[in-house]
């Protein structure tokens, strides 16, 4: 069966629709639908030399996908003119309309997945609307509380405790509570998406050496230990929590099916270094299925034609497997 997959390209200043237009020039194993404004696929076509011939979504006919060099759009009205790899926040609206838009249409069965391509998250600030990133709007869109930033690549996974909070609140945020709920998530959704059977999961501590017995930091004996233990008493097998700086290593990998990083810049710059343009980004405990590129913007790259799509690539290929599986499993 094909299935039926939304695309937001994310800040049109930046390289989504380039990623957009590329990947569109081979076919795909289902129906890519970019949800856009079709005028800056066309603009930015023009800019690369590409040749795309965009058709216009129609949710009642059949799902079939586009031919190479072709792609399905539903329009969305951006706000202004788009100049390359110049931010403005009149689009910054347009960029979470997009958003929103194929979030509710996941919701109501439109589609089985939704692929994101990266979005500037200071500009829509700017634009004077609150946004911390995807994975908390597509949380706050679907109404779930609790859900979980994962990324993967060849041989590691990396998922986070909090994500895009400052520094200063991280200790805050790992309440056991919250840490409960983050693991059960990861190891629910490995057994249930990825097919692991029995989770081995290795846990990060937040402070230097696993805060050295109480000398580097509490967190770890006042708040991760006790979870932990209270998991693993459950039959699950979480180890730690570990010092951070020395687990990335093949000794524990090897063995491991994800690592749990407490913050955003512990686990994945790790996870860019060994695997940066061929990971990718997927949001566990949500109702709906999304996954999205492993890097930004890229304002700087903008319509020259110079980029990697592998994280692009990979990101619908993962989004595919994922809801076929669901289907499968419904
Ligand atoms: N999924 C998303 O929406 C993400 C959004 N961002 C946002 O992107 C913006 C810029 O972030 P930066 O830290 O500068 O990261 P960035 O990934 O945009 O750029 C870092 C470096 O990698 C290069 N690069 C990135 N993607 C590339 C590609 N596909 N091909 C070739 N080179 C590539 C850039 O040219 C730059 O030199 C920020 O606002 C950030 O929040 C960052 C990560 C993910
Ligand atoms: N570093 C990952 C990132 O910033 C992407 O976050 P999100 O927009 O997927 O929530």
């Amino acid at each position: 069966m094909c299935l039926r997959i939304a695309i937001t390209p994310g800040e049109p200043a930046g390289i989504g629709p380039d990623l957009v237009l590329k990947l569109a020039q081979q076919q795909w194993p289902a129906q890519l639908v970019a949800v856009v404004d079709k005028t800056i696929l066309e603009q930015r076509a023009k800019e690369l030399g590409l040749e795309v011939e965009l058709l216009a979504f129609d949710p009642e006919q059949p799902v079939t996908p586009a031919a190479a060099k072709q792609i399905y759009y539903l329009q969305v009205d951006k706000g202004c003119d788009v100049e390359p790899g110049q931010l403005d926040e009149r689009n910054g609206q347009y960029v979470l309309d997009t958003l929103r838009i194929a979030s509710e249409k996941n919701m109501d069965g439109t589609f089985a997945a939704v692929v994101t391509g990266p979005v500037h998250k200071g500009i829509i600030n700017r634009a004077g609307i609150s946004f911390s990133g995807h994975t908390e709007y597509f949380a706050h869109q679907s109404n779930t509380p609790d859900v979980v930033m994962m990324l993967a690549t060849k041989g590691l996974r990396v998922a986070l405790a909090t994500t895009h909070i400052p520094l200063a609140y991280v200790s805050k945020a790992i309440t056991k509570e919250r840490l409960t709920k983050v693991a059960n998530i990861l190891y629910h959704d490995l057994q249930t998406k990825f097919g692991v059977a029995q989770p081995r999961i290795l846990v990060c501590g937040l402070n230097p050496h696993a805060g050295e017995g109480g000398h580097l930091g509490n967190e770890e004996i006042d708040t991760i230990t006790p979870v932990l233990e209270m998991l693993n008493q459950e039959g699950k097998n979480f180890i730690g929590p570990l010092p951070a700086d020395t687990l990335f290593q093949a000794k524990y990998l090897d063995n491991a099916d994800a690592v749990l990083a407490m913050y955003h810049d512990q686990g994945l710059p790790v996870l860019k270094y060994k695997g940066f343009g061929n990971s990718v980004n997927i949001t566990l405990g949500l109702p709906f299925i999304r996954t999205s590129v492993d890097h930004g913007t890229a304002l700087d790259l903008a319509a020259s034609g110079d980029i990697e799509v592998g994280s692009f690539e990979l990101a619908i290929h993962e989004a595919i497997k994922l809801a076929s599986k669901k289907l499968q499993n419904s």
